[in-house]
């Protein structure tokens, strides 16, 4: 078992002082290799648990486990890919993707055959002298995933990677990133607003609910992938997810039902 955790709370106190429970008592566990997409309504906690797996912060009560081990901080195995793409504007596309390999120790002939090899995977191996104020946000985001893939990390961590991409720009990064890991298997877990992206990306969706944060549902997503958004199939899915996401909408509306 790859991810693992076992009552986890996490409490934040407001500037105010009042305590607020961002996550109740919350199990789950992601296997080495799976692909698991978070949803759920604002504020009910993706971001808060996406941080404690990557280490970014440490849960009030419970454990967080990654291969057995307690999460204490970041690990260089297991990498975050934000939705600001987080590159260096100073640096070439190429600087960007050298900077964790160099920084790993890695030769530096090795490092640049590599870089170079996973700027060619994203499609990018035109533009490696390019600045990042020279490429569109998709090309930025193709490189944030070029350099984190570069780093061939065990686990990867998405943080909403494409909310802030057209909806063209958005299914061909979905399509690159299961092809990406489906030649590489890391193991995924990807926060997103977007209930298609989720089905069409995970093989499992895990639907949060807020008040306290928690998981409402795990839905296995058994489609052969990339799968066919316009089969019967996915629409069975999509309909499960969204009838789900109206319900912890209601709840967290106090019973007033409405649309998404
Ligand atoms: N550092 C913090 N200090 C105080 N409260 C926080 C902090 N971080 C998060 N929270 C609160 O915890 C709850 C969960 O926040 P979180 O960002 O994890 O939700 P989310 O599901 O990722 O939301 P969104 O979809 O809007 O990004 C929210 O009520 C938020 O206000």
């Amino acid at each position: 078992m790859k991810i693992r955790l076992d009552s986890v709370e996490k409490r934040f106190r407001s500037a105010r002082g009042d305590e607020l429970v961002a996550l109740s008592r919350l199990d789950l566990e992601i296997g080495a290799g799976e692909f698991v997409c978070l949803v759920g309504p604002s504020g009910c906690g993706k971001t808060t648990l996406i941080n404690l797996m990557a280490g970014f912060d440490r849960p009030t009560a419970g454990t967080v486990q990654i291969d057995g081990h307690p999460v204490t901080g970041p690990d260089p195995d297991h990498i975050m890919i934000f939705q600001d793409y987080g590159l260096y504007p100073w640096k070439t596309v190429l600087g960007n993707v050298l900077f964790g390999l160099q920084a790993k120790g890695m030769k530096e002939s090795e490092a640049r055959e590599r870089a170079n090899a996973y700027l060619d995977l994203v499609g990018l191996g035109r533009f490696a002298g390019s600045h990042p104020h020279e490429l569109s946000g998709g090309m930025k985001q193709r490189v944030a995933i070029a350099r984190a893939l570069a780093m061939e990390p065990s686990v990867l961590f998405m943080d909403e990677p494409f909310a802030a991409l057209d909806a063209f720009t958005r299914l061909r990064l979905q399509d690159e990133v299961l092809r990406l890991w489906e030649e590489k298997r890391p193991t995924v877990v990807f926060v997103t607003h977007d209930l298609d992206e989720a089905i069409y990306l995970g093989g499992r969706v895990v639907l949060m609910a807020p008040d306290p944060g928690r998981v409402s549902k795990v839905l296995t997503v058994d489609l052969p992938r990339p799968c066919d958004r316009t089969s019967d199939a996915f629409a069975t899915y999509r309909r499960e997810l969204f009838e789900e996401f109206h319900l912890v909408h209601r709840e967290a509306a106090g019973e007033v039902a409405y649309s998404i």
